[in-house]
């Protein structure tokens, strides 16, 4: 979308083996709080997030909100010991950010310190399909199919975009991506208006429109996309433990996900080459744990480096024809 936006002559296809609800995405809870990337500047991915917050704020704010599935939320991050770090690089972007009161603290009687916020949330997969709707009204072609090597598209396309996700790791080999599983469950429990999140991610509940999103696992290098039952009854304790209220809540779905991890983002240009024929890529894949928190920025990187293939293109044949 952001290339049609920044690029309007451009023709854009997208390629893709699965598509929503089978993604990666599609098991996320979807929520607006970022994760660090260590190896990118934190004023990088504070712009990241900017961007993101305050076009999905947009969106929340219009009559397009309940159908792309985005909404405020409001809640606590909760942490059983005070950390060092009382005011994450994000604070100053999502509303309202403030330590919570003693009052409030009684909600949670294992723990010392709180952050109150109100940050946003995209349920999927109804933002997924609403994405895809806006594509298709933007005039771009949509087919299933698995690409083996980016090598293959080159007589076809002029340019490719890598967003691959943790699909990278075959398709271009990327040893420095690898997965960090994680098992959520989807509850109905319309009472919980609020999300709690263990300071270190390791229990959340967030909840949606339809249903809430209780988690989380984090396992890194496990391939496994198979539900497990006994962590599903783990993720459930540890949940009710914050929220005693859920006890009452039914269990709908459960779902896992490989986050496609990575010391950084994979934002970058690169140019194939084979017998003289080149093929210009641009990278944008290795979201790890924050793919929903950045989206947005992310992808307008991207379609700005895709604007630069474009001009290095446009420079080249018109220097051929001289
Ligand atoms: C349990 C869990 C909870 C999460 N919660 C949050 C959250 O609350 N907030 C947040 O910010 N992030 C969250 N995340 C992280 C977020 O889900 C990811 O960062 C994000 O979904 C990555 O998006 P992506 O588009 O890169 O990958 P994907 O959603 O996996 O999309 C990649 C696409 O590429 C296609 N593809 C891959 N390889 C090929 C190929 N060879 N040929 C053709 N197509 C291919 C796939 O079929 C897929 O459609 C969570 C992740 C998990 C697992
Ligand atoms: O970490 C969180 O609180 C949100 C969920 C998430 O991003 C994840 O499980 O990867």
């Amino acid at each position: 979308l952001c290339i049609t936006e920044t690029c309007p002559s451009c023709s854009v296809t997208v390629l893709s083996d699965q598509f929503s609800p089978n993604t990666t995405s599609d098991v996320a809870a979807g929520i607006l709080i970022p994760h660090t990337y260590p190896d990118t500047p934190i004023h990088v991915q504070k712009q990241w997030f900017k961007e993101t917050f305050s076009h999905l704020f947009a969106i929340s704010n219009s009559a397009e909100a309940s159908e792309a599935g985005i909404h405020l939320v409001s809640g606590w991050q909760i942490f059983k010991n005070t950390p060092k770090e009382q005011l994450p690089f994000w604070s100053d972007v999502v509303l309202g950010f403030r330590p919570m009161s003693q009052a409030e603290l009684q909600k949670f009687p294992q723990h010392r310190f709180g952050q109150a916020f109100t940050t946003l949330k995209c349920d999927c997969p109804p933002y997924m399909l609403w994405l895809e709707k806006r594509l298709k009204a933007s005039g771009v072609q949509i087919y299933p199919r698995k690409v083996a090597d980016l090598w293959e598209l080159h007589r076809e396309y002029n340019i490719v975009v890598n967003c691959a996700g943790i699909g990278a790791h075959q398709l271009v080999g990327d040893k420095k991506l690898f997965p960090v599983r994680g098992q959520v469950l989807k509850v109905q429990a319309p009472w919980v208006k609020n999300f709690i999140r263990e300071g270190d991610g390791s229990t959340y509940i967030y909840p949606g429109i339809d249903s809430v999103t209780l988690g989380g696992t984090r396992e890194k290098d496990n391939w496994s996309l198979s539900p497990d039952p006994d962590t599903t009854q783990d993720i459930f304790d540890r949940c009710c433990s914050l929220e005693p209220s859920l006890r009452g809540a039914q269990v709908v779905k459960v779902k896992v996900g490989l986050r496609p991890s990575r010391q950084c983002i994979r934002m970058q240009r690169e140019v194939l080459s084979r017998g003289g024929v080149k093929l210009p890529v641009v990278h944008n894949y290795g979201h790890g744990s924050g793919g929903f928190s950045v989206h947005r920025g992310t992808a307008k990187d991207a379609a700005h480096l895709v604007g630069e293939c474009i001009a290095a293109l446009q420079g080249s044949s018109s220097r051929a024809k001289l």
